[in-house]
C-alpha cells in the first residue's frame, strides 16, 4: 500500500532581512502538525514566517520547502501546495465579483477558464453560497470577504492553510464562524494569532520573539508562559 505524501514544512537554517532589517538569523523549523499556532509580539516575525514558508519572500541564506515543493523557485509548485490568507482581505481581493475572484487562482494554475468557473461555482455550493456568484466583493462585509478569500485558496486544493491574524477587525459572530471554518478544514493549518484563546486545541504552538523561536510545544505548556510574559511586560512599561 502507498503511504500519502508526507506534509512537511521543512525551514533549514534560514536568515531572512527585510529592508535591511534583519528578522530570522539561521532559524530552523520543521512542521508537520495539523494545526499550529505561532504567537508573538508586533514585529516578532510571525508574519515573515508564514511569508517564507508560502514563498513571497525569499530569504537571503537557507532553504524553505513544503512538502518537498522549493515554494520560492517553484510558484506552481507552491501554488497547488500552500495558500495564505492575508490580515486584510481587500489585500488579497482583486476582482470586482466573487465568481471572478474564485476563478482567478484556478486559471493561474492553467485551467482553462471554463473549467475554472465551474470549480469556483463547486466550491461556493460547497459552503453554501452559490447565490454569491455574482455579488460584487467590495458589497460583502469583511467577514465575507474573508470567506471569499478562503474559499480562493480552497479551490487551489493547498495541502496548507496560513492564516495570519484572520479575526482582526471582525465582530464575534463573524470571528466564531471563521474559527469554526478553520476548525473543520482537512488542510494542514499555520494560525498566525495575537489571541491565545484560539489556539486552545491546537497541536502545536510557536512562540517567536525578536525573529527568536521562545518556546515550541504544546498549547498548555507554550501559552501559559506566552500571557504571563506579556503580562509582566505590561507592568514593567504601563502606558
Ligand atoms: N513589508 C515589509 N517590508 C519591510 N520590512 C518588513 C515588512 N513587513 C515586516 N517587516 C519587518 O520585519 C520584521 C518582522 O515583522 P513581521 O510583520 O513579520 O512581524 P509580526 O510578528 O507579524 O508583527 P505583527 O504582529 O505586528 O503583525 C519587523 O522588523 C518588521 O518591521
Amino acid at each position: 500500500m502507498t503511504q500519502p505524501p508526507l506534509r512537511v514544512i521543512a525551514i533549514e537554517n534560514v536568515t531572512l532581512a527585510r529592508e535591511g532589517q534583519g528578522v530570522f538569523a539561521g532559524l530552523d523549523l520543521r512542521l508537520t502538525e495539523r494545526r499550529v499556532g505561532i504567537v508573538g509580539r508586533n514585529g516578532s516575525g510571525k508574519s515573515s514566517l508564514i511569508r517564507l514558508a508560502a514563498g513571497l519572500i525569499a530569504p537571503q541564506a537557507g532553504r524553505v520547502s513544503v512538502n518537498g515543493v522549493d515554494v520560492v523557485r517553484d510558484r506552481e509548485g507552491a501554488l497547488a501546495t500552500v495558500g495564505i490568507l492575508f490580515q486584510n482581505p481587500d489585500h488579497q481581493i482583486i476582482f470586482p465579483t466573487v465568481i471572478d475572484e474564485l476563478a482567478f487562482g484556478l486559471e493561474q494554475q492553467g485551467r482553462p477558464q471554463a473549467e475554472a468557473r465551474e470549480i469556483a461555482r463547486e466550491m461556493l455550493a460547497r459552503f453554501g453560497h452559490a447565490d454569491w456568484e455574482e455579488r460584487l466583493c467590495h458589497m460583502l462585509s469583511q467577514g465575507q470577504r474573508q470567506l471569499v478569500c478562503l474559499m480562493a485558496v480552497l479551490a487551489m486544493g493547498p495541502d496548507w492553510v496560513f492564516f495570519d491574524e484572520p479575526f482582526n477587525s471582525l465582530d464575534i459572530p463573524a470571528a466564531l464562524r471563521i474559527e469554526a471554518r478553520i476548525a473543520e478544514l482537512a488542510q494542514n493549518v499555520v494560525l498566525v494569532t495575537h489571541d491565545p484563546a484560539r489556539l486552545g486545541g491546537f497541536d502545536r504552538v510557536i512562540w517567536l520573539d525578536e525573529g527568536r523561536i521562545v518556546a515550541d510545544g504544546a498549547p498548555g505548556e507554550v501559552l501559559p508562559a506566552y500571557v504571563a510574559e506579556m503580562e509582566r511586560l505590561a507592568r514593567a512599561a504601563p502606558c
